[in-house]
C-alpha cells in the first residue's frame, strides 16, 4: 500500500469524537439510504457509546441509516463474545429503527450457512437499496489486530485472500480461544466511500508500525477501493511515521 492517511488524535476520547465527526459527515453527504459497516473491538466501543449521548444522537437522521457487521463470532447475540451484541447495547436498541440493523445471522446451521446468507443480504440491499453509482458502504468502520488482523482475516488464513465471495465461514485461526467466525472479505470491505481504521493504546504500536512498512498484512491491504483510506490512532499507537497531517 502507499503511505497511509493517518490522524493522531491524543487519546481515546479524542478519536472516538474525531470518528463520530467523520461519521455524521459520511452520512450527511448522502441524502438517501446509508449504510455502515460496525466492527467488533474495544476501540470501536467508545464511538459506539458516544453516539447514544444526546449530543449525538440529535445529529444523526436515524431512520435513513442501515448498520452491518464486518464480522462476528458465531454465537447467540445476547453472548458477550457478539460484536453485534455490543453495538446494540452501546447505542443500536436505544437509537436504531430495528428494521436498520443488519446482523449476520449466527442462528443458523454454520458459519458457511450464515455467510450466504449475509452476501445475499448485502447484494440485495446493494441492487435495491442504493442508488446505482453508490458503493456499498458510506463508511466501513474496522480495528486491528496485534497480529494484523481486520474484521476477522487472519493473516495466512484463507479468508483473508479471498477474491470473489463477499462473506466467508472463518472456521479457524490462530487465536485462543477461538470460536469459528463470520467476515466480510477484503473485496467486499473495499467497496465504500472512507474505510476509517481505528487503533489506540501502546499495545498496537509495533503491529502499526509493521502495517504502514508495508508488510504482507491484511490490514496493510485494507484499503477504500471507491474512496478514502484513513487510519485514526491514538498519540499511544502511533508509530514514528512523521507529523501527522
Ligand atoms: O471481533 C473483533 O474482535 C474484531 O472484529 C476485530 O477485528 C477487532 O477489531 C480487532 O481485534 C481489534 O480489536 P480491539 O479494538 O479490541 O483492539
Amino acid at each position: 500500500m502507499g503511505r497511509p492517511h493517518v490522524i493522531v488524535e491524543a487519546d481515546t476520547a479524542a478519536l472516538a469524537g474525531r470518528a463520530a465527526q467523520r461519521l455524521v459527515a459520511r452520512v450527511t453527504e448522502n441524502n438517501g439510504l446509508c449504510a455502515i459497516c460496525l466492527t467488533g473491538g474495544s476501540t470501536p466501543k467508545r464511538l459506539y457509546e458516544l453516539l447514544a449521548t444526546p449530543e449525538w444522537r440529535a445529529r444523526l437522521p436515524w431512520e435513513r441509516i442501515h448498520w452491518f457487521i464486518g464480522d462476528d463470532r458465531f454465537v447467540p447475540e445476547n453472548d458477550p463474545l457478539s460484536n453485534i451484541g455490543m453495538a446494540r447495547l452501546a447505542f443500536l436498541d436505544a437509537c436504531a429503527p430495528p428494521e436498520t440493523i443488519h446482523p449476520i445471522p449466527t442462528d443458523t446451521a454454520s458459519p458457511d450457512e450464515a455467510a450466504r446468507l449475509y452476501e445475499a443480504t448485502l447484494r440485495d440491499f446493494q441492487a435495491h437499496a442504493r442508488t446505482s453509482d453508490a458503493p456499498l458502504f458510506d463508511l466501513v468502520l474496522l480495528g486491528v489486530g496485534p497480529d494484523g488482523h481486520i474484521a476477522s482475516l487472519f493473516p495466512g488464513y484463507p479468508a483473508a485472500t479471498e477474491t470473489q465471495r463477499w462473506v466467508v465461514g472463518v472456521p479457524k485461526a490462530n487465536v485462543a480461544p477461538f470460536v469459528p467466525r463470520v467476515s466480510l472479505t477484503l473485496p467486499c470491505l473495499a467497496q465504500c466511500r472512507e474505510m476509517l481504521l481505528m487503533a489506540s493504546g501502546a499495545e498496537k504500536r509495533a503491529i502499526l508500525t509493521r502495517v504502514f512498512a508495508g508488510e504482507d498484512l491484511p490490514a496493510a491491504h485494507a484499503s477504500s477501493k471507491r474512496g478514502d483510506t484513513i487510519w485514526l490512532i491514538d498519540k499511544a499507537a502511533a508509530p514514528d511515521i512523521g507529523e501527522a497531517p
